[in-house]
């Protein structure tokens, strides 16, 4: 592994990373949805048939696809089409993130979620009512607070519920859900997100990727794994994969604190010990970003740039 050096943007506190990280989504938001963009969310070169065939090998289920979305969000099912209309896509992860994205990003009149598709880059497989879920966490601190009457209604792409019992159908019913999200008409190679934002955890797990865990870290085919004896936090998961993170038109990091100041200092001047994280860091170099507080970056090397928000 080279030492890729990704853009790091220092803050005081923990309200300059919330403030930046929403200036940060809203300019992503813009771009992707700027008239002139014509960036393209598949890549077209694998059939959707032999993705579906190859998955299934592997899969002890072909459950239909979970496509429910949350109370008052609209409906997903125009899917199946392939959509003309410009989409914000992004992927969330939940933990610390869901409150910096709360306090940032609720406060501002530039955020135009009824164009937004949202898919969660993992999940807990822990009813929604749970603290620990990261899509419930989502809803009740961020979608349910959307003044939809004013802004619009994102549409939002989660796990199956009636799923959480078994993991690997639960990834193999949300790599579906992906599939014909991002799918062109027949063919599709890897969904590419928009902007794909991750925490980091103090024991260097993003999404639901634990170091260690050297199946998960390697995989190269499947968009969505499960998880099952997770070290840290519920055991049972499913997260998207390496790839589909690294192919994402920008991926950001948002961490905060003094607790994750170790594992930000392995990452950082370690890229050799191949933690998640230093993987993406060279997986997406050139596209990554780093939103952290000082807390975090007490002792750690790294050159620290000044986040310069977008005019209005
Ligand atoms: O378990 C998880 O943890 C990570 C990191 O969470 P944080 O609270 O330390 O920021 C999170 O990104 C992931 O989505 C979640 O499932």
């Amino acid at each position: 592994m080279t030492t890729t050096v990704p853009k790091i943007f220092a803050f005081h506190e923990f309200s300059g990373v919330a403030e930046a990280v929403a200036d940060h989504v809203v300019h992503a938001q813009d771009s992707a949805l700027a008239p002139n963009n014509e960036r393209k969310h598949s890549v077209t070169n694998i059939s959707l048939n032999a993705l579906d065939m190859t998955r299934e090998a592997s899969c002890k289920s072909t459950a239909s696809v979970a496509e429910t979305k949350s109370a008052g969000s609209s409906s997903g099912s125009n899917n199946c089409k392939l959509k003309k209309e410009k989409r914000f896509r992004i992927a969330l992860s939940g933990g610390s993130l869901i409150q910096v994205l709360h306090e940032g990003l609720l406060k501002r009149d530039d955020v135009r979620w009824g164009e937004w598709d949202i898919y969660f880059a993992d999940e807990r497989l822990v009813p929604f009512s749970s603290n620990e879920s990261n899509y419930g966490c989502a809803k009740r601190k961020i979608l349910d607070l959307i003044d939809t009457a004013k802004y619009g209604t994102p549409t939002v792409y989660h796990i199956d519920e009636s799923l959480i019992e078994d993991a690997q159908e639960c990834a193999d019913n949300y790599e579906k859900v992906l599939i014909r999200g991002f799918a062109g008409r027949d063919s599709v190679k890897l969904p590419m997100f928009d902007l794909f934002l991750l925490g980091c955890a103090p024991d260097g797990h993003i999404a639901s990727l634990f170091p260690n865990f050297q199946d998960n870290l390697r995989e190269k085919l499947a968009w969505v794994v499960p998880v099952e004896n997770a070290p840290s936090g519920p055991s049972a998961r499913i997260s998207l994969t390496i790839p589909v993170i690294c192919h994402s038109h920008r991926v950001t990091f948002v961490v905060e604190g003094a607790t994750k100041a170790p594992i930000i200092k392995t990452i950082m001047e370690r890229p050799e010990k191949g933690l998640p994280s230093s993987i993406v860091n060279e997986g997406a170099a050139g596209r990554v970003s780093w939103f952290v507080d000082d807390d975090a970056l007490t002792d750690v090397l790294v050159t620290k740039k000044k986040y310069k928000f977008h005019p209005a």
